[in-house]
């Protein structure tokens, strides 16, 4: 396993004996406490070589080791929240010799992935669904299916997630024995928000409720059903500083155990073993670790290392490449602010992500209109719905992705009411190494079939400007922008956005017989492929669509009227933008005229990660591939192109 010379010793030499969690069994409680110390530094070596998700990892290291020696995975289910955490879980199950292609294209998932491993039983990526699926999954072994126990390990950050206390509700009353570890580092990627948070923190600042000797007694009552008489001594000296009793989890039946050291093996291993043995019902574990533990740049970082690029392994220096042009995350925030300087009404919602969304910033600016609601999407769209009923001006922002969550209530309390919510669309699109789980493609297609919406996509940071501007000042229905994660094209910036006329397209180059209409960022990827064609002869027209709600339909039979093709581009899937002109112009009959369209949307398949050159590659939507399609269009054959 080690790739070290012959004669130099192994500075993980635990580590190497372990391939498979089996491999954990023979080992020592000291050898256990030595693994994982090994086991995070390589984490961290891992990780400065591939970038990723590196403070959640190193914060549950020792529970990863504990649950992997006192379980047994695969057999037994152990299930991880979002998943970003699973790094040592992967290392421990077999991966160790794959682990420096995280999140690289052919390379291993930063997530939980079911066809990555038989030890990843449930995969991961957005938050809040692991207690769920060992719900499901208890569930399943009660109907006699051939599983073993339940873990569902879930943050403090992910149990803000309404779903999370669906779960919580039917576990407890199904009463079926599963465990959930609560694992309390007290920060979700930003500080946590909300009145849980303050709970949690209230369950071990508070002296404990009782005397503990008495509360060790009865907590072992609890989780320990049949008498237990040797058993008893070392229950109670483990539950030595536990607070028992009256917890929000025993009313909703859950068996608390907490809190509890979640780096302190010596405690954690006894625990795990003695409710291995003797649970019966619904148990949670309530472990406090710290994120970034044990590495002293993540440790220090105010959101514990949450993410990182690759970095120097002794200094924790962050190796990121220079930008050419402001993120569109920056610009949006920028602009959004501009707007909030005129408009006292303009406020922001995000569920979560302050520093990925850049409503950060804008919080820096009006710290009484930034509402940061916790991993709560489908409130903050709710949330955002009532501020609207009020005559507030809520721009939601929430990335691609995990709008999906608040979909229903897209529909219910936004869309129905024609409230004008303004939703603000990050990470539009592939987005690269978080790969299938975090890709937008959906959006255009879930928003653009709802009345009323107006629904706008950018096509370059400085129309972003003039979204935010023109979202600003819709107040009549709902509206949403698009855009993409990562830089924009270094366009020329407009001092101050101008509202767009509603439903009105602009056409960027004059050319003939086929015209290129672009909905979104791909923009530049079409205006490189236009480069290629007039190198080669070819001139085409270029449209940017700007909104696929309503359409430009004038622009769109303009287009038709002039040319011989029209090819639709957009980063999005299937039901979207493409879907949107091909219907108006099959109503106004031009196909029976024989009108050529074809349109270059998202393949009908997940894409695994990779860069989001790669993953666009994959999807056939660069611009070599857009050229190509443009000759295939216009009949030029192979030999011709060369
Ligand atoms: C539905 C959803 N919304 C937002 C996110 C983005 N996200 C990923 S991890 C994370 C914080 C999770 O905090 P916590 O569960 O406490 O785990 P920790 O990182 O602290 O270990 C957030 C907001 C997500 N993955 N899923
Ligand atoms: C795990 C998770 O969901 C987030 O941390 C996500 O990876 C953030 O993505 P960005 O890097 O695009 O903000
Ligand atoms: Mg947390």
């Amino acid at each position: 396993m080690s790739d070290l010379p012959q004669n130099q010793a192994s500075t993980t030499p635990v580590l190497d004996r372990v391939r498979l969690p089996a491999d954990m069994k023979g080992l020592s409680d000291r050898e256990l406490i030595q693994l994982a110390g090994e086991l995070r530094r390589e984490t961290v070596a891992a990780v400065s070589e591939t970038g990723g998700h590196l403070g959640a990892g190193l914060g549950v290291v020792e529970l990863t080791v504990a649950l992997h020696a006192v379980f047994d995975a695969p057999r037994d289910k152990i299930i991880w929240d979002v998943g970003h955490q699973c790094y040592p879980h992967k290392i421990l199950t077999g991966r160790r010799d794959r682990i420096r292609t995280l999140r690289m294209e052919d390379g291993l998932s930063g997530f939980t992935k079911r066809s990555e491993s038989a030890y990843d039983p449930f995969g991961a990526g957005h938050s809040s669904t692991s207690i769920s699926a060992a719900v499901g999954f208890s569930t399943a072994r009660e109907l006699g299916a051939e599983t073993g126990d339940a873990i569902a390990v879930i943050g403090d950050g992910a149990l803000t997630g309404g779903m999370a206390f669906e779960a919580l509700n039917h576990g407890g009353h199904l009463k079926n024995r599963m465990f959930v570890v609560l694992n309390d580092n007290e920060m979700s990627i930003a500080p946590p928000v909300g009145a849980l948070s303050t709970y949690l923190t209230r369950l071990y600042s508070e002296s404990p409720l009782q005397d503990l000797k008495e509360v060790a007694k009865g907590a072992a009552r609890a989780f320990l059903p049949e008498p237990f008489k040797e058993g008893a001594k070392r229950a109670k000296e483990m539950l030595k500083g536990m607070a028992m009793g009256g917890t929000l989890f025993e009313e909703l039946g859950f068996t608390y155990i907490g809190p509890v050291d979640g780096h302190d093996l010596e405690s954690l291993l006894p625990l795990l073993r003695t409710l291995k043995a003797r649970a019966r019902g619904p148990v949670l574990i309530h472990a406090l670790t710290k994120k970034g533990k044990g590495y002293a740049p993540a440790e220090s970082r105010p959101d514990g290392g949450h993410a990182t690029a690759k970095f120097n392994l002794a200094t924790g220096e962050q190796k990121k490449a220079p930008s050419n042009a402001p993120s569109y995350t920056k610009v949006f925030a920028e602009a959004l602010i501009s707007e909030a300087e005129r408009d006292e009404k303009i406020v922001g919602v995000t569920a979560a992500m302050p520093d990925g969304t850049g409503l950060k910033e804008f919080g820096a600016h009006f710290p009484r209109r930034m509402f940061d609601v916790g991993i709560a999407e489908q409130h903050a769209v709710t949330f955002s719905a009532g501020l609207a009923a009020s005559g507030i001006k809520p721009f939601c922002a929430i990335y691609s992705t995990f709008l999906q969550r608040g979909y229903d209530q897209i529909v219910h309390d936004v869309a129905i009411q024609k409230l004008p919510v303004r939703f603000a669309i990050d990470r539009a699109g592939l987005v690269g190494a978080d790969g299938a789980t975090h890709a937008g493609a959906f959006d255009t297609a879930f928003l653009a079939n709802l009345p009323d919406f107006v629904v706008m996509a950018a096509g370059d940071e400085a129309e972003l400007v003039h979204m935010v501007a023109t979202a600003a000042a819709i107040d009549d229905r709902p509206s949403a922008f698009r855009y993409p994660r990562g830089e924009g094209m270094g366009v020329d910036m407009p001092q101050q956005g101008v509202p767009l006329e509603i439903g009105k397209g602009r056409i960027i180059q004059e050319g003939v017989k086929l015209a290129i209409l672009s909905y979104g960022a791909r923009l530049s990827e079409v205006l490189k492929a236009s480069e290629a064609l007039r190198a080669r002869g070819i001139v085409v027209t270029v449209a940017d669509a700007r909104f696929c709600k309503p359409l430009d339909k004038d622009m769109i039979l303009q287009l038709v009227a002039e040319h011989e093709a029209i090819l639709t581009i957009e980063e999005g899937a299937i039901g979207g933008f493409a879907s949107h002109v091909q219907n108006f112009l099959m109503e106004e009959g031009v196909f029976d005229r024989g009108f050529r369209l074809r349109s270059m949307v998202l393949p009908d398949d997940f894409i695994n990660h990779a860069s989001p050159e790669k993953m666009y590659q994959v999807a056939g939507m660069n611009a070599a591939q857009i050229e190509a399609k443009v000759l295939e269009m216009m009949d030029i054959s192979v030999a011709k192109r060369a």
